[in-house]
């Protein structure tokens, strides 16, 4: 094993807690660390799913190719384990999700798509006899599918897709056309050379009307030779600033025939002879967003988790300047403003992780509840998935970029793998649902609660905005203060807009545009929203934890405090305006957080050390556990082509050519 760099061995010696005891915490158990050790081991050590280059070296096309050979022997590999009983669906999360996931495809996974929207939508889609046609295969992965929603001209405005599925009760059969440009299907992942089959979503016409958009299960490829159908159009859209090998594609149709029993029929069906039969409630055809913006709150919290480790570990071991004349540098985690910029983020991490956990919970009942017919908790659910996917996706993207730039110049490099980091997170702001577009949704929900309050306290998440606006509790150094005084904030904000709306439709103004022209406010009170949610449900974790050693509490309750006062800060102006707080409580909360950077330096190593994740996860010269970052940059330095060869054909071409002339 490596020589462990000096600095790190002094910081891991000042921790004050039990790293494994934290590690086990945040598995959910030592067994479940355990059997998460044991999965990292039975893939990452696979030297079938190393890479020998690494892959920003690679053509477009070279990457590629490169993705899908590894993502085959992974999901074999995934099949694998679940064929000898071990480890269940945590596999699939774990391989599809930010750190094991991204580890293997630093670039993205072709083949996500399959099971994170294609396999899931017959779930929850599909009647029993699609159920059972159609699971075993994907399963089996028989057929790799994709979801295909968004179109060239729209993405958001789901409604507005102009994908056409006629159905012809002749032959029993839907025919798919794309009439224009703008309806060619545009950005699924997987769809331009990978999957054979997809979910597309289309605009169904039967007896001459129109019912809106369904899901159909489409057969893009043909099965042996993988040519596309005859009648189908179908490529990949291009580069992109990250997320370069999920082959994300487009999709046309010319007068392209299935069978009736394509469409996904559990909710809405179309009988033999054209008949049109509605669901209870339109909003079931959305059920996989749900799902997928569930999860991908889980995700922001691996990104982040990643990130803070890497520049954590890099700012112990970075030297840089004089703090005191005449005196050796210092590590630059022990400047303040360093701490500011990693510190926070460790803390979000925990808070996205427990919010995640919650959500979690919340969309098993309430799917649950949704089998059953009962569908008066999906409102409370769809609100708050929104939310935390929108603040969660942007605070994470943030986030890496943040700690990227607290790597200074090293951080820019690829081999730090902040670059693609980002890339991934940023991504997640965009897709399943444009993050202010989502935050409007979840507006949407509160200014009704707001406006008829009468069933609120059966409501977990909002039940607070019954009274929150009285709040009115003068400053306390506590985080229940902190907290009362961002559901004032929240409330009142909510109250603003709802009262802005009002004014502009009493001054005549369509609620339609009224609703537009409050619409940043709206925002900003989701935002606020979803900002209480986030602490309310870290606190109550951090305080239900019984079983815990007192060491591990009390660092637990720093960076519950930490998430508490940044939160706060950020939000300095809102406690002003709308809450009891005065210039005095804002300097009191300033020298609370420098308080908390303070008792959280010395553990800050063993706190990102606890999240025990491998260097083969961090994939980064910067974050490696033996800290030899200088060594590995070297080392990464080499890898590169150019390096190989100690003179470039450019040179006889174009450079000595050039030289000549200018003597
Ligand atoms: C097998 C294990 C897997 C485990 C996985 C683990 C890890 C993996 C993690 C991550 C995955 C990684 C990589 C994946 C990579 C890429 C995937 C990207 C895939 C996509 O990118 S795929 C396309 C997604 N594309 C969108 O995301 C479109 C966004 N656009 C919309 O979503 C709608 O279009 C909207 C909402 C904007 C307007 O829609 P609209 O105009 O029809 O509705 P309107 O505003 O009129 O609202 C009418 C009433 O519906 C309610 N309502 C709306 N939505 C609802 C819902 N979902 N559920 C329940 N109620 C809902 C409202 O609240 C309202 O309710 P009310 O009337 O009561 O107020
Ligand atoms: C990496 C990646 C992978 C993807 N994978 C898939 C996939 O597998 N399958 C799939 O079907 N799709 C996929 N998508 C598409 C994705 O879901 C859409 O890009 C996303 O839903 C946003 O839609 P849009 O691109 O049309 O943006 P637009 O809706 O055009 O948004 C552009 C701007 O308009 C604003 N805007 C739009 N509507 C409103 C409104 N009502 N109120 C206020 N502002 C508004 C937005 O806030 C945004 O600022 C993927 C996208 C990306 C980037």
């Amino acid at each position: 094993m490596a020589k462990i760099n000096e600095d790190l061995l002094k910081e891991r010696k000042k921790c004050s807690f039990n790293t494994a005891e934290l590690t086990h915490l945040l598995d959910g158990g030592k067994d479940k660390t355990l059997e998460r050790r044991s999965r990292e081991h039975f893939f990452l050590d696979d030297p079938e799913l190393r890479s020998k280059i690494p892959s920003e070296y690679l053509s477009h096309k070279e990457k590629y190719e490169e993705a899908i050979r590894k993502s085959c022997i992974l999901f074999r590999k995934v099949q694998e384990l679940q064929e000898a009983g071990k480890g269940g669906m945590d596999n699939y999360r774990e391989i599809l999700g930010g750190q094991l996931g991204s580890a293997i495809l630093k670039d993205g996974n072709p083949i996500t798509l399959h099971y994170v929207m294609f396999i899931p939508t017959i779930m929850g889609q599909g009647n029993f006899e699609q159920q059972a046609e159609w699971i075993q295969k994907a399963w089996t992965c028989s057929i790799i599918g994709t979801y295909a929603q968004t179109e060239l001209g729209h993405g958001t405005f789901i409604r507005g897709l102009e994908t056409t599925a006629t159905y012809d009760p002749k032959t029993e059969e839907f025919v798919l056309n794309s009439p224009t440009l703008t309806s060619y299907k545009w950005w699924p992942g997987g769809l331009g050379h990978s999957a054979n089959f997809a979910i597309v979503v289309a605009q169904l016409y039967t007896q001459g009307k129109c019912h809106g958009i369904h899901p159909f299960i489409v057969q893009l490829r043909d099965e042996e030779t993988h040519m596309p159908m005859k009648g189908i159009k179908i490529g990949e859209i291009g580069c992109k600033l990250g997320m370069n090998s999920t082959n994300n594609g487009y999709l046309g149709f010319e007068n392209y025939r299935i069978p009736r029993t394509n469409l996904l029929m559990k909710n809405n069906k179309v009988l033999p002879d054209g008949t049109y039969v509605k669901s209870p409630s339109s909003k079931l055809t959305y059920g996989t967003m749900i799902f997928v913006r569930v999860v991908l709150v889980q995700d922001c919290a691996s990104y982040m988790k990643k990130a803070v480790t890497i520049a954590t570990r890099y700012s112990a071991v970075r030297h840089q300047s004089e703090m005191k004349p005449n005196c050796p540098e210092p590590q630059i985690i022990d400047y303040v403003t360093q701490q500011y910029k990693l510190f926070p983020y460790i803390a979000m991490s925990f808070a996205f992780q427990y919010s995640a956990s919650w959500l979690w919970d919340i969309y098993n009942n309430v799917t649950g509840e949704l089998e059953s017919g009962q569908l008066e908790n999906l409102p409370e659910l769809h609100a708050l998935a929104c939310c935390l996917k929108a603040v969660g996706t942007a605070d994470c993207a943030a986030g890496v970029e943040t700690l990227r730039l607290a790597c200074g110049g090293h951080g820019y490099m690829t081999a730090s793998n902040l670059p693609s980091t980002y890339g991934l997170a940023t991504a997640m702001c965009t897709y399943e649902g444009e993050n202010t577009v989502l935050l409007l949704q979840t507006a949407r929900y509160l200014i009704k609660i707001w406006q008829n309050k009468k069933n609120i306290q059966k409501l977990p998440t909002v039940r607070y905005l019954d009274n929150a606006l009285f709040n009115n509790r003068s400053y306390e150094k506590s985080v229940s203060w902190i907290l009362s005084a961002l559901q004032q904030v929240a409330a009142a904000k909510i109250d603003l807009a709802n009262k802005h709306i009002n004014d502009r439709v009493r001054q005549g103004k369509a609620y339609e545009d009224a609703w537009n022209e409050t619409s940043i406010e709206l925002v900003a009170a989701a935002d606020a929203h979803c900002r209480t949610f986030l602490l309310d449900i870290f606190n109550l974790t951090v305080n239900n934890f019984q079983l815990i050693s007192p060491e591990l509490k009390a660092v637990l309750t720093d960076l519950l405090e930490l998430y508490a006062v940044h939160t706060a800060i950020r939000m300095t102006g809102d406690l002003l305006r709308f809450t009891n707080t005065i210039g005095k409580d804002v300097e009191a909360l300033q020298l609370w957080l420098e308080e908390l950077l303070a008792k959280i330096r010395p553990n800050a190593i063993g706190i990102v050390d606890s999240f025990d994740i491998r260097d083969e996860v961090l994939g980064s010269a910067l974050g490696a556990y033996d800290g030899n970052v200088y060594e590995r940059l070297f080392a990464e330095a080499q890898k590169s082509p150019l390096n190989q060869e100690p003179v470039n054909k450019s040179f006889g071409l174009y450079l000595k050519p050039f030289l000549k002339n200018n003597l």
